[in-house]
């Protein structure tokens, strides 16, 4: 099988800082101030071409940074991430700007995408119906709700016809009966083999839709196998989680975040 994503040891490293001062200070003096947080330790998958693959985990267990990482967003720290050669990626949840309107961030994320005026000309009436923005796709994007960008990235994403695309709570976001829409044109992408990333909190979408699922925790890989292995699992794990106490949580982050630093020193 040919493979469309191989990341291989993925650590993403931020600095969280107590305050303005101490953000300042480490301006000045680097790497004396703030504490080392990461959002990613280890993470290793891989997806062949065709594979949707799923990110699930509890809050703040690093889907987004991964999924960031993977759309070239948000660089790794340390670790490499091969995209497979040929394979034009579009993540939908990058890249609007605020300032422009609708209609020039389709100009512009296509422009990025490699497309001559002329495609853009043809693609846009199809990208504007999609979105079912109406006027709106005139105005400048920083005044849509999350739900209208949301639109708008997604109906972007699933018509430049991308080989790998990463779909990041894009369906959280919005009405029902856009999502239902989106979901339909996935499930045709996923018909025609195409490569998929998605994140969501919806255990019944990633049943529908993935193949394989990468489970986080506190940035590191839990589980990654098929979505019959791992989903029954997780499912497991988020009955006993959602029953434990404040405390319990606490002391069951802690024991993570003492794995992780193994993880890390190993
Ligand atoms: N720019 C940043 N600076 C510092 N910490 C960050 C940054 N971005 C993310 N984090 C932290 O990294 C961790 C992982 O965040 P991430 O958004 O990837 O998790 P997630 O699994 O997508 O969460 P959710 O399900 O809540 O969307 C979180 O603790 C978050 O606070």
């Amino acid at each position: 099988m040919e493979k469309a994503i191989v990341a291989k040891n993925i650590t993403k490293k931020y600095k969280l800082y107590h305050g303005t001062k101490e953000r300042l200070l480490d301006l000045v003096t680097p790497k004396s101030y703030g504490e080392d947080f990461y959002a990613l330790a280890d993470v290793s998958f891989e997806a062949e071409k065709g594979d949707v693959v799923g990110f699930i985990g509890i809050n703040g267990s690093g889907k987004s940074t991964l999924s960031n990482i993977v759309a070239g967003i948000v660089p790794e720290t340390s670790g490499t991430i091969e995209i497979n050669g040929q394979a034009s990626l579009i993540a939908v949840a990058s890249g609007l700007k605020g300032d422009l309107t609708g209609r020039d961030n389709i100009e512009l994320k296509c422009l990025m995408l490699g497309f001559s005026k002329d495609e853009i000309k043809k693609l846009e009436p199809q990208i504007i119906e999609f979105s079912e923005l109406d006027n709106f796709i005139d105005q400048p994007v920083k005044s849509y709700s999350s739900g209208m960008k949301s639109r708008l990235g997604f109906a972007i994403s699933v018509n430049v016809d991308p080989d790998i695309l990463i779909i990041d709570e894009a369906l959280s976001v919005g009405d029902k009966a856009f999502a239902e829409k989106s979901l339909d044109k996935m499930k045709e992408f996923k018909k025609m083999g195409k490569t998929m990333i998605f994140v969501s909190h919806s255990i019944g979408q990633m049943k529908q839709f993935c193949e394989k699922i990468l489970w986080l925790e506190y940035g590191m890989v839990k589980d990654f196998g098929t979505v019959e292995e791992v989903m029954p699992k997780y499912e497991r794990f988020l009955k006993e989680y959602k029953k434990m106490s404040k405390e319990e949580r606490e002391a069951y982050k802690h024991d993570a975040l003492q794995e992780q630093q193994k993880v890390l020193m190993a």
